[in-house]
């Protein structure tokens, strides 16, 4: 029987060649409409987590232990057909930095087409506006199919890589620090986006960022990672008020004493801290 689950994943190891896993023991259950959010400071295995999940982990990176399902199929077993089924059509990963997923050398409108076609039969005028659509999606103008990357504004990029990957409206979206390359406005279009992906479609979302207003705003559940692991994970407004772990509570405190100018010393601050909470790494939940 199909799973209801978009995505499962159990007890995910990852390592980077033949040193120890750098993630360790990491499960995760996507439903549709779910928006989960996973945050920890610089270095503890947010990108590491979603890049394995989406099967896309640079070498050496591997998976040495665990499960990732999609829709109830281990990724593991699928053919290279199967894998690139699933990127883009049924997960759709959005990164950080827009310039290193977008071509230099083709037109954005190219580029969205290109997308499109990878996982759908359209041509012609149905195409181009298919493409105008997606652009419309992410407040681009239909002029901006014809221009280059460099040719636009680093939120416009951004944008742009954003409606390459929902333009076929995955069940899934990963988006690693979508926004913290963007001025607060273009972040608070980019994440209305997001949301709206999720409220209309029933798209789920998983959003890695440092940045726990984010998580605030726009997830409900909340996983909390620190040196690879997973450390607690609850209801958002749980962790965030009451947080249980000492790495969690570090975390709250430490963005709670910074006021909007500092934010982006989050990440080093942690970094003391999480020293002092090393010793305890045992997950903590909260009870529904
Ligand atoms: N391609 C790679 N090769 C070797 N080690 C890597 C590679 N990518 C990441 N790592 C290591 O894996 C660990 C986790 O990195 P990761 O990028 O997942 O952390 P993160 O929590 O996403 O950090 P940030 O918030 O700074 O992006 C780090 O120690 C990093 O050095």
């Amino acid at each position: 029987m199909a799973s209801d689950k978009v995505l499962a994943v159990s007890g995910l190891g990852i390592a980077y060649g033949r040193g120890p896993d750098t993630v360790s023991g990491f499960d995760l259950d996507i439903l549709p409409g779910d928006r989960v959010g996973i945050i920890g400071e610089s270095g503890s295995g947010k990108s590491t987590v979603a890049l394995g999940m989406f099967g896309l982990l640079p070498p050496p990176g591997r998976i040495t232990k665990g499960t990732v399902e999609v829709h109830g199929v281990d990724v593991a077993t699928m053919t290279p057909r199967g894998r690139r089924q699933i990127h883009g059509r049924t997960i759709g990963l959005i990164y950080q930095d827009a310039s290193t997923s977008l071509d230099p050398l083709k037109r954005v409108g190219s580029q969205v087409a290109e997308a499109i076609r990878a996982h759908q039969d359209v041509r012609g005028k149905a195409l181009t506006r298919m493409v105008a659509a997606a652009l419309e999606g992410v407040n681009l103008l239909e002029r901006h199919a014809r221009s280059y990357p460099h040719e636009l504004s680093g939120g416009m990029r951004q944008r742009a890589a954003i409606a390459i990957a929902l333009v076929n409206n995955p069940d899934l979206v990963i988006a690693d620090e979508p926004t913290s390359a963007l001025d607060v406005t273009t972040q608070a279009t980019v994440l209305k986006l997001l949301d709206e992906r999720v409220t209309t479609q029933g798209c789920a979302l998983v959003l890695v960022t440092h940045d726990l207003g984010v998580v605030a705003d726009h997830c409900d559940l909340t996983i909390v990672m620190h040196q690879g692991r997973a450390v607690e994970r609850g209801d958002t407004d749980a962790v965030l008020t009451k947080p249980r772990h000492r790495y969690t509570q570090s975390l709250v405190d430490c963005y709670a004493a910074l006021d909007d100018n500092d934010l982006e010393r989050l990440p080093t601050d942690l970094l003391a801290t999480a020293e002092d909470s090393a010793a305890s790494d045992k997950e903590v939940g909260h009870a529904g």
